[in-house]
C-alpha cells in the first residue's frame, strides 16, 4: 500500500474458515475512495463473507484489512466500524413501516452511527436541508409524507439507502439491491448509486447482469473466496475463468 495515498479499503491476504472449509482465501481487495465496485461471483463465492469482515461481523484467520491507511479494522467490533463511517445495506429492506418516508430518515440521522455518538440532537435548518437533498436523490421527494408501508418494494430499498446516507457513511456497502425490483426500478438503482458514488465510496454485490452493466463500475469477480478477475464487465466477461466459473452456468 502507497502509504501517502492510501485506498479508502484495503485488504490484504485475507482468509477465513468455518469448520475448517475456507469461505475466503488469500483474498486482495482495494477501494479507492470515491469509486463504485461492482462484486460478482457465483452462489458461496464468500462475498457476503468479505462484507462481514469489513463490518466488523467475522473476524479473519489471517490477512490485514485497513480503512483510510491507518485503522486496522480486525482489532475493532461492528459498532466502531460504524463510527467510522462504514454502513451496510442487507438485502431485504428494513424501514419502519408505520412511519412515513420523512421520519424514516429523520429517525436515520437523529440515531449515533455507533455508541460513541453524541446522544443529544437538535433539528436544524441545515438537517432539514441535508434530508431534502437525500430524498431528491433516493427519488422519494414526491412521497416524503407517505408512509413507508405503502412504498413499493423498491421504494424501499431506496429509502433504506437513504436512511445509511442519512449516517454519512464514507463507505456504502449495498448487498443484492436490485433483486425483486421491476425493471424500470432496476434501471433507476443503477443511475442513483452512481450518483451516491460521487461524494462516497460504494460496494454493490449483484447477480443481475444488465444492472452490473449500467452501473458501468470497476467489476471485481470472486470465487471460491478469492479474486477471480477484475476490470471492466466486458474484460472479466471475456476471461474462460470466469465464464467458467460464473457466467457459463
Ligand atoms: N457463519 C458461517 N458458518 C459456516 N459457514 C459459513 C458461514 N458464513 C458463510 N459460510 C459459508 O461460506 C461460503 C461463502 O458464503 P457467502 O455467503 O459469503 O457467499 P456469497 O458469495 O455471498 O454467496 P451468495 O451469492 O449465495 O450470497 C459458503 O459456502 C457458506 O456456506
Amino acid at each position: 500500500m502507497d502509504q501517502n495515498h492510501p485506498p479508502l479499503l484495503y485488504l490484504d491476504g485475507v482468509s477465513v474458515s468455518f469448520d475448517g472449509f475456507k469461505a475466503i482465501n488469500n483474498l486482495s481487495l482495494i477501494v479507492q475512495h470515491g469509486e463504485l465496485q461492482a462484486i460478482i461471483g457465483p452462489n458461496g463465492a464468500g462475498k457476503t463473507t468479505m462484507m462481514d469482515i469489513v463490518t466488523g461481523k467475522t473476524r479473519p484467520d489471517e490477512g490485514e484489512v485497513f480503512f483510510t491507511g491507518d485503522i486496522d479494522l480486525t482489532r475493532l467490533d461492528e459498532a466502531a466500524i460504524a463510527e467510522l463511517g462504514i454502513g451496510r445495506k442487507f438485502q431485504k429492506p428494513t424501514v419502519f413501516e408505520s412511519h412515513t418516508v420523512w421520519d424514516n430518515l429523520e429517525l436515520a440521522l437523529k440515531k449515533p452511527r455507533g455508541v460513541f455518538s453524541a446522544w443529544f440532537y437538535n433539528s436544524s435548518k441545515e438537517d432539514e436541508e441535508r434530508l431534502e437533498e437525500i430524498l431528491a436523490t433516493i427519488r422519494l421527494t414526491v412521497r416524503r409524507d407517505e408512509l413507508a408501508a405503502n412504498l413499493s418494494h423498491g421504494q424501499k430499498q431506496w429509502l433504506e439507502i437513504g436512511m445509511l446516507l442519512a449516517q454519512d457513511p464514507k463507505l456504502l456497502l449495498v448487498d443484492e439491491p436490485v433483486a425483486g425490483m421491476t425493471d424500470a426500478e432496476t434501471v433507476e438503482t443503477a443511475r442513483l448509486l452512481k450518483e451516491i458514488a460521487a461524494s462516497r465510496s460504494v460496494i454493490v454485490v449483484e447477480h443481475d447482469m444488465s444492472f452490473i452493466r449500467d452501473l458501468a463500475a470497476r467489476v471485481t469477480v470472486l470465487a471460491e473466496g478469492s479474486v477471480l478477475a477484475q476490470g471492466s464487465l466486458d474484460h472479466v466477461s471475456a476471461d474462460p475463468r470466469v465464464i467458467e466459473s460464473y457466467l457459463g452456468r
